[in-house]
């Protein structure tokens, strides 16, 4: 029997799951706040020359992550591998005041001071001796019993406790978390261990080595996702209250000039970050479970600023796409390296504190400090300038933050409750996954959402299915 569904957000949790509803005949209207489709997925095609662009959200596609693979087949989108690094390229570093131009697995001229029995071990032998069993403890994330006692083990610890309990030296942590751990959430001191450890696995254990980008831009994804839903979606209309009352769901929602409007329907799928949602009111309220997962679930801060150049140096100079520093900019990434050259786009990734700081300058100053921060790596850089832009992803209103991250203990005390349905109201968006941070996880999230529908059963019960779909 048809039913009509109505899905709140057009990122990508809310487009597979209208995808895979209208897919199986069902009624679907889809609400969105934003004039576009794709949430935190966004290509910025300004202020950029030469038809270059820049991705302010999701960049990469991984290897292992088959559904996004999956989608960008159907739909007919290029993917572009990520150049492999050339062996005798160099990484850059700028760590303890000095530029480092460190051959690609030679680790050996980094500043930590290591003890004698780290020293020869290199950041891959540091992390497969601390980090790697870490790993394996973390368990199967989609097994419906996840956290094992291993698992909740970690739960209770920070990173950098959990490495130190396996003897790793402060320095060692330092260094096995530059660049890696310290890019989700507030770092290692204040996440979970388990957390951090379930991205690792989720994400570079399964993605295998390869790397790529969709061709034209990430938002192809979204944009071809909505195309193939004709005009089931609405812009401009953001949720404020959701209500449940005898076998039908309530949406009422404040239009982009000012006007309200009430949409009914007999299921919901909330597929908004759970930062939003939590100024949307709840009648009946949610379970207490639900409502406290809603309320302290964090999103990392991130700000992006990207500088265009008139040449891509570099690449001439034989160096990596990644760089990392203690410099106030954070990391750098070529931010356009499957992009034809001459010129190129660098951008200062900040995370956390760091980005909570940068989010409270101006456009113009950020712009500013990243020039600077990247001419320290090499000052011929500041002559090829070309122009710059930036984005603070706490300041968006609908997304109020980048990714999900947890502190220690929230994954076991409220952690199962974020896919958990309530009543009519089912949950999609990639903190409902155990991917929270990749399009994989929101494209998952939002078939077993659309399942859970189709087949009445519960969130829980569905996930372990979802490796085959
Ligand atoms: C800085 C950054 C880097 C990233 N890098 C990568 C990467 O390299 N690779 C990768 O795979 N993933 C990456 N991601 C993650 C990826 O972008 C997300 O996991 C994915 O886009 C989330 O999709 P979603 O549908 O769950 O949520 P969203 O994309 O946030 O979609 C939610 C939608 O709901 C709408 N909405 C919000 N509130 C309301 C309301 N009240 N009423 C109506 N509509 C509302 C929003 O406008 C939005 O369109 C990155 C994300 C960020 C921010």
């Amino acid at each position: 029997m048809s039913e009509r569904v109505i899905i709140l957000g057009a990122g990508l949790a809310g487009l597979a799951a209208a995808h895979a509803l209208v897919l199986a005949g069902q009624d679907v209207v889809v609400l969105e706040a934003r004039s576009r489709v794709g949430g935190r997925v966004l290509t910025l095609r300004q202020p950029f020359l030469d038809g270059m662009y820049a991705e302010a959200g999701a960049k990469y596609v991984l290897g292992g992550h088959s559904t996004v693979l999956g989608f960008a087949r159907r739909l007919g989108l290029d993917l572009d591998p990520l150049p492999v690094p050339h062996t005798s390229a160099l990484r850059p570093f700028h760590l303890r005041g000095r530029r480092i131009l460190a051959p690609i697995g030679d680790d050996t001229s980094l500043p930590h001071v290591l003890r004698a029995d780290e020293q020869q071990l290199g950041l891959s032998g540091l992390y497969r001796r601390y980090v790697a069993p870490l790993v394996e403890a973390v368990g199967d994330p989609f097994h419906e019993s996840w956290p094992g006692p291993g698992a909740a083990h970690l739960d209770g610890l920070t990173l950098r406790e959990a490495l130190a309990e396996r003897g790793a030296s402060s320095a060692a942590i330092d260094a096995v978390s530059l660049g890696r751990f310290d890019l989700v959430g507030d770092g290692i001191d204040a996440s979970s261990a388990l957390g951090v450890l379930r991205r690792e696995l989720l994400t570079v254990g399964r993605g295998g080595s390869s790397a790529y980008t969709l061709r034209g831009g990430s938002d192809r994804l979204p944009v071809a996702l909505a195309k193939a839903l004709g005009g089931r979606i609405q812009f401009g209309w953001a949720a404020k209250r959701i209500e449940q009352e005898q076998g039908t769901v309530r949406v009422s929602c404040r239009g982009s000039t000012g006007e309200h409007r009430t949409f009914t329907a007999e299921r919901l799928v909330c597929a908004i970050p759970f930062s939003v949602l939590r100024g949307v009111e709840l009648v009946p309220a949610f379970s207490a479970d639900k409502l406290r997962a809603i309320r302290e679930l964090e999103h990392t801060s991130v700000v992006r600023t990207f500088i265009q150049y008139r040449r891509r140096l570099w690449t001439e100079w034989g160096w990596s796409s990644g760089w990392l520093t203690d410099l106030p900019i954070m990391h750098v990434l070529d931010a356009a390296p499957t992009q034809p050259p001459p010129s190129g786009i660098l951008e200062a990734y900040r995370v956390g504190p760091c980005a909570r700081a940068a989010g409270l300058l101006s456009e113009e100053e950020r712009i500013a400090m990243a020039v600077r921060g990247l001419s320290q790596f090499a000052p011929e850089l500041a002559s090829e300038v070309q122009c710059g832009t930036s984005y603070a992803w706490d300041l968006d209103p609908w997304a109020r933050g980048a990714f999900a991250w947890f502190r220690p203990r929230q994954l076991t005390q409220w952690g199962r409750a974020l896919a958990t349905r309530e009543g009519r109201v089912h949950f999609a968006g990639d903190q409902t996954s155990p991917m929270p941070g990749w399009m994989e996880g929101a494209l998952l999230s939002g078939q077993r959402a659309a399942l859970e529908i189709l087949s009445g059963a519960s969130g829980a019960c569905m996930a372990e299915g979802l490796h085959g779909v």
